[in-house]
């Protein structure tokens, strides 16, 4: 059997790839993510996590969290309903399972935006997972985001702080790091890391067994060149 009969047994579609995008509170990951989605929408499909903290001005039930009640949250923990979730600063966060599971059966690829312990958790449950951490340029400058994004107290700010020390020690855990200094910088950075990973072999089996074809148009046209140069050189 040749090297490629495999190649043809491609299913349908193939499975898309799970993104994860974690890092400290405030280092821009959610502007990041909004960039990207502005690109990718299409092809990249982000999951809505489910929260118990309350929504901050302008936030939208389904839009920028599922706002549960503690009660609703950890009744969905009982029934296995989160990929991941997390305590984080006094609340919980969550992924829930079954919509990342259906996107990714139907082809697309996911992105989850998660702090760091919940991207942890990913990683060991789903290996292949492609796990991204972005770096603020100084904590200097992440405090400076903090406190000009104006959405939490003076303490809570203090904790996400102290949290963001203790995150950044677990950087060696990812397989790539985005710093997000110049934001242009930092989602160029971050796109290439997904046009990257969608040129792995797996997903480019379709490709390789479409390079193995014949097109009956440019063969006809091959064949007459082929008689030309043959002629000319008789
Ligand atoms: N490259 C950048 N330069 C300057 N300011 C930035 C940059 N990226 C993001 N910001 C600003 O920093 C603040 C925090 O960004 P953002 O809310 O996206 O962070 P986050 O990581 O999603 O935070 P959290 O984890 O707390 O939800 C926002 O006010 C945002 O406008
Ligand atoms: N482990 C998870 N962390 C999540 C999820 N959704 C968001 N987050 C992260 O929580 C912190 C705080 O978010 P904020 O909206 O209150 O500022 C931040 O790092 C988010 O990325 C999730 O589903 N799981």
């Amino acid at each position: 059997m040749p090297w490629f009969a495999g190649l043809f047994e491609v299913s349908a579609v193939a499975r898309g790839t799970l993104f994860v995008m974690t890092g400290a509170s405030g280092v821009g990951k959610g502007t990041i993510r909004a960039q990207v989605m502005g690109y990718l929408h299409k092809s990249l499909h982000y999951s809505i996590s489910m929260t118990t903290r309350a929504p901050r001005p302008g936030e939208k039930h389904g839009q920028d969290y599922y706002f549960v009640s503690k009660e609703e949250f950890e009744a969905r923990i009982a029934r296995n309903g989160f990929l991941e979730h997390a305590e984080f600063v006094g609340n919980y966060y969550g992924t829930p399972r079954e919509p990342v599971e259906e996107a990714l059966d139907r082809g697309l690829d996911v992105l989850l935006e998660i702090e760091v312990q919940g991207a942890l958790q990913v990683a060991e449950r789903a290996p292949d997972a492609v796990m991204i951490f972005i770096v603020p340029p100084s904590l200097s400058e992440l405090k400076h985001r903090l406190l000009l994004r104006g959405t939490e107290s003076l303490e809570k700010i203090e904790k996400r702080l102290a949290q963001a020390r203790r995150e950044m020690e677990a950087a060696h855990n990812f397989h790539y790091v985005v710093v997000n200094d110049e934001l242009g910088s930092a989602v160029n950075d971050f796109m290439a890391v997904i046009r990257a990973e969608r040129l792995r072999y797996p997903r480019m089996r379709e490709a390789i067994a479409q390079a193995l074809t014949h097109d009956p148009e440019i063969d006809a046209e091959n064949a007459v060149l082929e008689e030309t140069i043959r002629k000319a050189g008789s």
